[in-house]
């Protein structure tokens, strides 16, 4: 294992910032995620997480400031960055009309995935996910945690060493969560991911280091136990006190 310093950032937020006319959605946010790193970004309904996400992805352009994935600009050098990028956005992109069959075909080809090689990543995002009984169903028909499984699988197609994984067990119930997880601590073993949520059990099972913004300002960046000593030891304390102010 290479020590934190020898570590190379692979998800960079470099002075990011995103206005919607007079509305800053996101203001200088500025954080970076090492190599193998399992981080969460937390914050309120509304604090910019989403809005930070796709900016680091390259999904929207930034009013100021940079992204960077695997050191790659996201505005300049996308393509890239995209090669080592699987993203799950909050909804989708997933075609409820089509079969998880189907769509991995499409995706497979959309990224010049053929023969053996579009065979064998097919089989190995059926496996993570766990999908086999449910690949010619449609999309449309499947429970919420399937649905999640398939676009999971949609963006670990190529194989990606980044993940940005946009609210992962939003509506799930307490048995899809414990799937996703367990999907996620396997991926966790060689990728480096970042994953928003507002729920604060889900830092605790998760990650060890948490990334919080607030009314699109960066309010914490550190560990779990220094984020529970901002509220006496209490995680739900510690995330009223840094989301409680009007910035
Ligand atoms: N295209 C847009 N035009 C105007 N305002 C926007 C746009 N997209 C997002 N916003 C606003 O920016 C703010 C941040 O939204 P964002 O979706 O990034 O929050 P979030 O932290 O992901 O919240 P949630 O957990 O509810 O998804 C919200 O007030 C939202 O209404």
């Amino acid at each position: 294992m290479t020590t934190t310093e020898q570590r190379r950032p692979m998800i960079e937020a470099d002075g990011l910032s995103k206005f919607y006319g007079p509305f800053a959605a996101a203001r200088e946010v500025n954080f970076s995620v090492l190599q193998g790193e399992l981080v969460a970004f937390l914050g309120p309904n509304g604090a910019g997480k989403s809005t930070t996400m796709k900016m680091l992805t390259g999904y929207i352009a930034p009013s100021e400031g940079e992204a960077r994935i695997a050191g790659h600009n996201m505005m300049d050098d996308r393509i890239e960055g995209s090669r080592h990028l699987g993203y799950l956005p909050e909804s989708g992109p997933l075609y409820m009309e089509m079969t998880p069959s189907g769509m991995l075909d499409f995706f497979a080809e959309a990224r010049g995935l053929v023969g053996a090689k579009k065979r064998d990543r097919v089989e190995a995002v059926v496996e993570i996910c766990d999908l086999s009984s449910v690949m010619y169903k449609p999309i449309s028909k499947l429970s919420k945690g399937f649905k999640q499984r398939v676009g999971m699988s949609q963006a670990l197609l190529h194989d990606p060493d980044v993940l940005i994984l946009d609210e992962p067990t939003a509506g799930l119930d307490p048995n899809q969560i414990r799937g996703v997880r367990k999907t996620m601590r396997k991926l966790a073993e060689t990728k480096t991911i970042l994953l928003s949520t507002h729920i604060l059990q889900e830092v605790e099972a998760m990650a060890n280091r948490v990334v919080m913004i607030n009314e699109g300002r960066l309010v914490y960046d550190g560990d779990v136990q220094g984020l529970r000593e901002h509220g006496n030891d209490d995680l739900d304390q510690a995330f009223h006190q840094l989301t409680q102010f009007d910035a």
